[in-house]
């Protein structure tokens, strides 16, 4: 197999908007399991590089092709964008087999005659690549949005709300590729048992900030190969994701409602939490989404999740005043998680954020009436955004009969802050040492 001509594949099928980066990526290396590490490393890097750096890639081609990029046919400007990253960003590829690789691939593809045009703008830029300057500081707005890849759009907003050196830290944060994180399938193992056992593998473990139980893993090669993951002694899950249900407060025998749960990490973790004597109602809008929890399940050896196909914008009135906690963990622009799914940073727009923030409240509105008088309801997103965040979280305490609850109880002390206080927590990307998440607790009053 050509590593390039997949990750072309890859690329051109995300940049047309028919799938998601992580799991485009997913599928071929679902698809080609007999590759070698190096090979999965070089196409997964190829990939995540290529398209997190677009909008640097572009204004570099930009500067050196007759033909701008927006202009280029697809399969060439793909050709382009992932020989510049290799360019730019991957110094044990030598420059002549870059160039000559793209040059082959164009061929290929049927493009034969453009190989004197791939050839010309990628020697061209590989001549000069050490002069190309970035857009000045003085314009930050530019200067960011070129040297860290996010849309100008963005850019400004986090200017206005974080101001430059937090806005700065944020987008470097999303190049630091942290090791994956686990939660121990603690009814299975121990966190030490685990550890053990994979290490013995020569992959690389340590403990996960802010709970106990949770680890960070590295140096794997492919996670389905892993008979530890198998056998269901442990789920991915982020710590931010963890600290949404920690925030639950769940007790032994709750009943949990999760009205939007797939793949299933926190009601699996909630199912833990209320054992045997408690219940989880996990739901999701299609069949295939309450398959993925039902998996889930089944690998983790969890039985005390029922799962079911529920739209959380349609009133269920069996479901009135059942929750002792209800999680509305809702569709979001997922702006926290930059890191691990690159492309939404191309796809979300203002537009898009605003009709996510009216999917929100109209989910808010309809599953708030599911939780028992005295009861909880978590509310949380993986975005940094505030018209889904802080103003969602005041939009509902004046609509409806709940009170926000001090959340210190539940958290360690390095997260208690003014607002945790007050009922909120926002995790913000290379402030905290997770994903950018949000998690808002209420108690509805009697
Ligand atoms: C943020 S994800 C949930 C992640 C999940 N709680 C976990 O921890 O694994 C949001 C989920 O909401 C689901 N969803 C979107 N709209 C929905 C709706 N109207 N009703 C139910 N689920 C919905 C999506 O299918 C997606 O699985």
């Amino acid at each position: 197999m050509d590593m390039r001509e997949l990750a072309l594949g890859v690329l051109l099928e995300v940049s047309a908007g028919e799938e998601y980066s992580h799991i485009a990526l997913r599928n071929v290396l679902d698809k080609y399991q007999y590759l070698e590490k190096q090979e999965r490393a070089f196409l997964t890097r190829l990939v995540e590089g290529t398209l997190e750096r677009r909008i640097e890639l572009d204004y570099i081609i930009d500067q050196f092709s007759s033909v701008k990029v927006k202009k280029q046919k697809p399969v060439i400007r793909e050709i382009l964008r992932m020989s510049v990253y290799q360019l730019k960003y991957m110094d044990s590829v030598p420059d002549s087999a870059v160039c000559n690789e793209a040059v082959k691939l164009a061929q290929k593809k049927g493009f034969r005659q453009l190989k004197g045009f791939v050839n010309g703008v990628l020697r061209n830029i590989a001549r000069n690549l050490g002069e190309i300057k970035l857009p000045p500081e003085k314009e930050p707005v530019r200067y960011l949005s070129v040297r860290y890849s996010m849309p100008e759009w963005m850019v400004r907003e986090w200017l206005t709300l974080y101001g430059r050196e937090q806005t700065e830290t944020m987008l470097s944060a999303f190049y630091e590729k942290a090791p994956l994180t686990i939660r121990v399938n603690k009814n299975r193992i121990s966190p030490a048992e685990l550890k053990a056992r994979l290490e013995a593998q020569d992959i690389r473990v340590q403990a996960a900030p802010y709970l106990d139980g949770a680890l960070q893993i590295d140096g794997f090669d492919y996670l389905g190969g892993l008979n530890e993951f198998r056998e269901g002694l442990f789920q991915v899950q982020d710590v931010s994701s963890m600290l949404a249900v920690e925030i639950a407060g769940v007790k032994a025998g709750d009943h949990c409602i999760d009205v939007c749960a797939a793949p299933g990490g926190k009601s699996l973790y909630l199912a833990e939490k209320t054992g045997e004597t408690g219940s989880v109602d996990a739901r999701d809008l299609t069949e295939y989404k309450a398959g993925l929890i039902r998996d889930n399940a089944e690998r983790l050896g969890v039985t005390n999740v029922r799962v079911s196909v529920k739209d959380a914008g349609i009133y269920d009135e069996a479901s009135k005043e059942k929750a002792d906690v209800l999680l509305a963990d809702l569709p979001c622009s997922g702006l926290g998680v930059l890191s691990k799914k690159t492309d939404i940073k191309y796809r979300m727009s203002k537009e898009q954020q605003q009709e996510l923030q009216e999917l929100q409240r109209r989910i808010l509105s309809t599953v708030e009436a599911y939780v028992k008088p005295g009861g909880t309801l978590v509310y949380s997103t993986c975005t940094i955004n505030r018209g889904e965040n802080e103003e969602n979280v005041r939009w509902f305490l004046s609509h409806f009969p709940y009170q926000a609850v001090s959340l210190d109880d539940c958290l360690p002390e390095k997260l208690r802050s003014e607002t945790t206080k007050q009922g909120y927590l926002q995790l913000l990307p290379g402030v905290h040492p997770c994903d950018g998440f949000f998690i808002a607790k209420f108690r509805k009053k009697n």
